[in-house]
């Protein structure tokens, strides 16, 4: 008889169904392999992740009336779905410079693209804020059209890692470009009530403002840290439970909303660099060049409405918006992030 015991068997590690890490979640995150995956989210109305979907890509294009041989500028490259329809309206012939300040997303954005047959003799991609369009400019000489769609690309929200939303835990972040600045985590660490409050309601017309405002540096009174998403939905959440119950959940998730977007304007200095790049468009465009701008947040339309108007009263833009293009309704019901995009053009006399 043999007395020996069996071997002990080491346990193969299971990942289980459950994958822990962002890039090992979602099908969608390999597009060409899961494409029904892709197909079916879209379908949904959502957005698949680490994906982007342009918005009133048709409208764009109606507006910048792009024909082959012209030279322009997609100031805001993200997920590269402008750059890609417009290169479709050139037609291999002119060329196409595309900015994008994210160091994380550009290069993926790059390789796609080139994957697609656009290299360098038809496009070329920099890592640059589009507040130095005045430099480009030196490049490209006076530019047919320039693009810039504003803000943040699925990619840099789906991506916990970049701290964006609330909804998932990640450091607190919000860079755009998170080699250059501080991230919000540490300008929090710095900032008086007073200017928080204000940065609040400046950036975001937060409500609550006061509330919150007092409720984070009161925090950091009793010696905690706020470096994570999830801790500052916590502390925003402790700081509405005044709210009664049935509105309570409703204004919570508005509020972490407007904070992180207060938040991301503040440490990627949206409006100062959103200000230079207006006060330089028209020096950059060619005569009779076009400018389309979509916006996401009634502080950035107001900027833009406000410096089309000047550069029209002034004569430097020969047409403006009369009114801002809002998407249609089919598409904010297959794109939810489309539901507050407002669009604006301006054409150089
Ligand atoms: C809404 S996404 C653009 C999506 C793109 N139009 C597409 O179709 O895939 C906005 C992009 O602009 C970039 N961005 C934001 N502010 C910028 C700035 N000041 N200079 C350059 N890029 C900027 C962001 O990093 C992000 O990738």
């Amino acid at each position: 008889m043999d007395n020996q015991e069996p071997k002990h068997q080491r346990r193969i590690r299971y990942k289980g169904t459950h994958p822990k890490a962002f890039h090992e979640k979602y099908k969608e995150l390999q597009p060409e392999k899961y494409a029904d995956a892709v197909a079916k989210v879209i379908q949904k109305g959502s957005t698949p992740a680490g994906m982007h979907r342009s918005i009133c890509v048709n409208e764009i294009l109606e507006i910048l009336q792009i024909t082959p041989g012209q030279t322009g500028l997609d100031a805001t490259l993200g997920y590269g779905g402008h750059t890609l329809e417009i290169l479709k309206c050139l037609d291999s012939k002119g060329h196409l410079y595309s900015l994008d300040v994210d160091p994380i997303e550009l290069p993926r954005t790059r390789e796609r693209l080139e994957h697609l047959g656009y290299g360098p003799e038809i496009l070329t991609i920099k890592q640059m804020n589009f507040s130095q369009i005045d430099q480009v400019a030196l490049e490209t000489g006076p530019l047919n059209f320039i693009l810039a769609d504003l803000g943040v690309s699925s990619m840099q929200i789906d991506n916990p890692e970049r701290g964006f939303t609330y909804k998932s835990e990640g450091p607190l972040d919000l860079r755009l470009n998170p080699d250059r600045g501080i991230s919000a985590a540490q300008r929090l660490k710095t900032i008086s009530q007073e200017e928080l409050q204000g940065m609040l309601l400046e950036n975001a017309d937060e409500p609550y403002s006061a509330e919150i405002s007092r409720a984070i540096i009161l925090e950091f009174k009793k010696g905690n840290d706020i470096v994570t998403t999830t801790k500052l939905q916590q502390v925003i959440t402790d700081a509405l439970k005044f709210i009664p119950q049935g509105d309570r959940n409703d204004a919570i998730k508005k509020s972490c909303q407007r904070c992180f977007q207060a938040l991301r304007i503040d440490v990627n200095n949206e409006f100062e660099v959103l200000y230079d790049f207006l006060e330089k468009l028209p020096a950059t465009l060619a005569s009779g060049g076009r400018v389309a701008i979509l916006t996401f947040h009634s502080g950035e339309d107001r900027l833009v409405k406000k410096s089309f108007k000047h550069f029209y009263r002034e004569g430097i833009y020969r047409e403006i918006a009369p009114e801002p293009i809002r998407p249609s309704p089919s598409e904010c019901n297959s794109n939810s992030r489309a539901r507050c995009a407002k669009l604006r053009w301006a054409i150089k006399s």
